[in-house]
């Protein structure tokens, strides 16, 4: 079908879904650092534990063990076949062959992780798509395994457009983020030492397709640092006429997909009351589900040398199949029995290591055709 997405709720009848082939570590360098930096608190603080013996300079492999991602695996694999069940159709990226090695750029080298959370470096307005530029290194190449995927929705009729590529040198990064977290007597180290390179050019435009919430003509996105509001500007200038954006200061570090979801036009579901009265007016006038706060036993138990990258509250990163229909995740019966309550049909679906790998139902998939979405203002009243 034609590439038609505008909202998170409309009836989902394509979908791009990750895939988690080959991901064996994560490489912990200032991209990286700064990336999750509001999420590993502890390991940052016993850094040392997740160098790898004789790694030198700014690079250390963070390994993720093979048990978790044949896991992984095979609750990505289930998530395909519930997928399929609810009749949507379910592409899948280019897996990451076992021999690719490094990338190289004229300013940087890095690992290379698999498109698993297919979200965030690319996002879908209308006809669409639109590939971001990323904020981690290892993942400046992640859309490529998307080229048939798009290849066809453009042969299709779409419009497909990437955004401009940073040059990521240690000097594009804005780091008043995680600087400001500090002043505010956070436990975490602030992120230091970066290096000078031959290409340096200041801050650089850098941002995430996980960043926006997509409601109709209206779109909102998490401004935290220079990086994503250069992001911003472009995204506003490209889409001007089309749709309205509106800036979200500081409401996450980057991702809100755990913060603050669509269900449905005039319903949000929201991380906590404190982040609903972040929110802008014009969302505040929309009713809001708040899950159950999570609980220790919804996660699998880590050793410290396993590198946890989200927050407890990652399991609020549902996909909603319809207006009416969610896919959560099986860990959190809870959070599905106040879905029930509030008259959702509820798809539970098994996805252990979601904080191993950064993502949850949502995080994994890009929802490309959703039928009856249209740019249509839900604000107004
Ligand atoms: N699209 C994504 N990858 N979203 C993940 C956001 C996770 C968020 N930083 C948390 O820890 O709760």
């Amino acid at each position: 079908m034609l590439l038609n997405s505008y909202d998170s709720w409309s009836p989902l009848r394509e979908v791009v879904l990750g895939s988690a082939d080959n991901y064996t570590s994560h490489e912990r360098e200032l991209s990286f650092d700064l990336f999750f930096h509001d999420e590993t608190p502890y390991s940052r603080i016993y850094y040392p534990r997740h160098v790898t013996p004789g790694a030198t300079g700014h690079r250390a492999r963070s390994p993720i063990k093979q048990q978790y991602l044949e896991e992984l695996r095979e609750d990505v694999e289930e998530m395909a076949e519930v997928l399929t069940r609810l009749s949507v159709t379910v592409h899948r990226p280019l897996p990451l062959d076992a021999t690719t090695g490094e990338v190289r750029t004229p300013a940087f080298s890095a690992a290379v992780v698999p498109p698993l959370n297919v979200r965030d470096n690319s996002i879908v307005f209308g006809d669409e798509i639109i590939e971001t530029p990323p904020l981690v290194r290892s993942r400046y190449f992640e859309t490529q395994f998307l080229k048939p995927v798009y290849a066809e929705y453009f042969r299709r009729g779409g419009r497909w457009t990437v955004m401009p590529r940073p040059l990521m040198t240690d000097a594009s990064f804005d780091l008043s983020y995680v600087a400001d977290a500090a002043d505010h007597g956070s436990l975490m180290e602030p992120i230091s030492d970066p290096q000078p390179s031959p290409y340096d050019s200041g801050f650089e435009m850098m941002i995430d397709g996980a960043q926006c919430l997509r409601l109709g003509r209206d779109v909102f996105v998490n401004v935290s640092n220079a990086n994503h509001a250069l992001g911003c500007d472009w995204l506003e200038r490209h889409l001007r006429g089309r749709f309205r954006v509106h800036r979200l200061h500081r409401l996450a570090d980057s991702h809100i997909d755990s913060t603050v979801l669509a269900l449905r036009p005039g319903l949000l579901l929201v991380r906590t009351p404190d982040v609903a009265e972040r929110l802008p007016k014009e969302l505040q006038r929309w009713d809001m589900i708040f899950p159950p706060e999570p609980e220790d036993n919804n996660f699998p138990d880590y050793d410290d040398d396993d590198l946890v990258l989200t927050s407890r509250y990652i399991d609020l990163n549902v996909l909603s199949v319809s207006p009416d229909t969610v896919l959560i995740n099986a860990a959190c019966p809870e959070l599905g029995r106040t879905l029930e309550k509030r008259g959702f049909t509820v798809v539970p679906v098994r996805h252990r290591h979601r904080r191993l790998f950064g993502g949850g139902l949502h995080c994994f998939t890009l929802d490309t055709v959703r039928e009856g979405s249209a740019p249509e203002d839900y604000l107004e009243d």
